[in-house]
């Protein structure tokens, strides 16, 4: 299975290709920060398995399966790591929206990691990063991407 396809037309607008039904940025109430120029909103569609997700580090693989137990990655975490080649493309940055318990936290998590795998191999103690929240609760949920960052902290140093 491919990663989901989504294709992103001129301002703000991200039309749907494979079952994540998307918005325009402008159609909704209140004003789009430059930040939010794309727009991604996210209601339904297949998960893609974990060893289908091109591009992801064997060893964030390994710890979603095995740690945490994770199959797949949701459709809005798909849509994201697309947008977003895995983390490694800083083309622009992205607004989503996505149900309450849609899988926001990895969604933007784990390119996060894995973008930090990818320009700090083997450099324990370097991996750094800062999320900010509007509540206790939201800070909560980020620490469940505790295991994904473990092979980082324990790798060897590259002298
Ligand atoms: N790929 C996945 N496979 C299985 N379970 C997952 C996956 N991603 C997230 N989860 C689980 O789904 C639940 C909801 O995830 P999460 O809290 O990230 O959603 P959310 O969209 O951020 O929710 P909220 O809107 O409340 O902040 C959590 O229990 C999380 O562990």
């Amino acid at each position: 299975m491919a990663l989901p396809q989504l294709e992103v037309k001129g301002n703000g607008a991200v039309k749907d290709l494979h079952g994540l039904r998307t918005s325009e940025a402008h159609g909704g109430a209140g004003p789009v920060l430059p930040w939010m120029r794309i727009l991604l909103t996210t209601e339904s569609g297949k998960g893609v398995p974990i060893q289908k997700v091109l591009g992801l580090d064997v060893h964030l693989a390994s710890e979603l399966q095995n740690a945490l137990g994770f199959q797949e990655l949701f459709p809005v975490q798909a849509a994201v790591w697309q947008h977003s080649a895995g983390g490694l493309s800083s083309a622009h940055d992205l607004c989503v929206a996505a149900p309450t318990g849609s899988g926001k936290t990895l969604a933007y998590a784990l390119p996060l990691v894995n973008a930090l795998t990818e320009q700090l191999p083997g450099r324990a103690g370097l991996l750094r990063f800062l999320v900010v929240l509007p509540t206790r609760d939201l800070a909560a949920q980020v620490l469940m991407i505790g295991p994904l960052t473990l092979p980082l902290q324990s790798a060897p140093s590259a002298t």
